[in-house]
């Protein structure tokens, strides 16, 4: 594997707030891993996990009370300025621009800023304007106060991708957004990746975690509870995954049909049964380390005794969405750690 482009060792960060009666909070309390180069990493959690937190610490915008953080091999610390030439940072959507200059104007603003020469300017202003999508979209020469809320994100990765990162930090970037500007950032992510850039993300979509990560990080007061591609977080979460049988049958001897059926895998029923419009739908769970066949054997059998048809038989998948909710709800996950796997429901 390339080498890590982001590496947090046990970083600890605590915030006093109130005045009068100081109150200690510990936001993160040792949280370690690292994102390889040109890796997509999302890192998940609830509110006030500590997400933002370590996008600000690998940031440079916030200092940790203790571990330490490497960006691009620089100490975010005592390197700071290093790092920061080599990142790009997008916080919020709205962030830092100017209302009345046009897209193309800010990126020029910023882009002299960063100090990229002038000739140069024009035409990587272009390049990363077609690259998000904002010239098709007439945004280039909106003012900033009238674009839709999509262009402004596309705005946003425009001006991180003017400096041309080694590492992009991307804190919630498709947060509030169409499903089509959503798309278009998801896009530019990974194309970016493929370039060989390490992006780093937070998200709160969990489906949009499971599409575009290679892999994913579940923090959860502080710590890190869990981390791994999706499907290893899957398997690790889920012991077993569950079949859905969908069979024609009829009437009263569906009934039947269905009682025969939980005499051999009652234990094994998971959710609700339907019968409507002819078609008995029911799901059977299977451990993932036993072979399915039997099972799909026998009820097949037991089906044909009924002179019924077997529509289909699907194998349902858990989510990231399902291996979240579980690892949230976790006490272990509280105590970050989080040990066995638990059946689908
Ligand atoms: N400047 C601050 N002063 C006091 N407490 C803070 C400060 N910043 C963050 N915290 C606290 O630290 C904890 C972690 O906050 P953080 O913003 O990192 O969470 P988060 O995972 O990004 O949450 P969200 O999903 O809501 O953005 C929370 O309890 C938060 O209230």
């Amino acid at each position: 594997m390339a080498g890590a482009m982001i590496e947090a060792r046990g970083l600890v960060k605590r915030f006093v707030s109130g005045r009068i009666r100081r109150r200690v909070v510990e936001a993160l309390k040792g949280v370690s891993f690292s994102v390889y180069e040109g890796e997509i990493y999302s890192f998940l959690g609830p509110n006030g996990a500590g997400k933002t937190t370590t996008v600000r610490i690998l940031s440079t915008l916030l200092d940790p009370d203790g571990g330490e953080a490497r960006v691009a091999g620089f100490d975010v610390v005592k390197e700071r300025w290093e790092v920061r030439k080599r990142i790009g940072v997008m916080l919020s959507v709205e962030r830092g621009f100017y209302w009345k200059l046009t897209g193309r104007e800010n990126l020029y603003y910023f882009g002299r800023i960063y100090g990229i020469p002038q000739g140069e300017l024009k035409s990587r202003i272009k390049e990363v304007l077609d690259l998000v999508g904002l010239t098709d979209l007439g945004g280039a020469d909106k003012p900033f106060e009238e674009m839709s809320l999509g262009m402004k994100a596309r705005l946003g990765l425009a001006r991180v991708l003017l400096k041309d990162p080694e590492v992009l930090i991307l804190d919630e970037p498709t947060l509030g957004l169409d499903p089509a500007s959503a798309r278009t950032i998801r896009g530019v992510i990974r194309s970016l990746a493929s370039e060989g850039r390490t992006i780093f993300i937070t998200t709160h979509n969990m489906v949009e975690a499971e599409m575009i990560s290679d892999r994913v990080g579940i923090i959860i007061g502080g710590r890190i509870a869990m981390e791994g591609t999706p499907d290893e977080l899957k398997r690790r979460v889920f012991s077993s995954i569950n079949l859905e049988f969908r069979v024609k049958a009829s009437g009263h001897a569906a009934k039947k049909f269905f009682y025969d059926v939980k005499g051999e895998y009652g234990n094994r029923i998971v959710g609700g049964v339907t019968f409507s419009d002819g078609i008995l739908t029911f799901r059977v769970s299977v451990n993932r380390d036993e072979p399915a066949e039997p099972i799909i054997d026998r009820i097949t059998r037991l089906a044909y005794q009924y002179r019924f048809k077997i529509l289909e038989i699907k194998a349902l998948e858990p989510s990231l969405e399902d291996v979240f909710v579980a690892v949230s709800e976790s006490g272990e996950a509280r105590s970050g750690r989080v040990k066995g796997s638990i059946a689908q429901r």
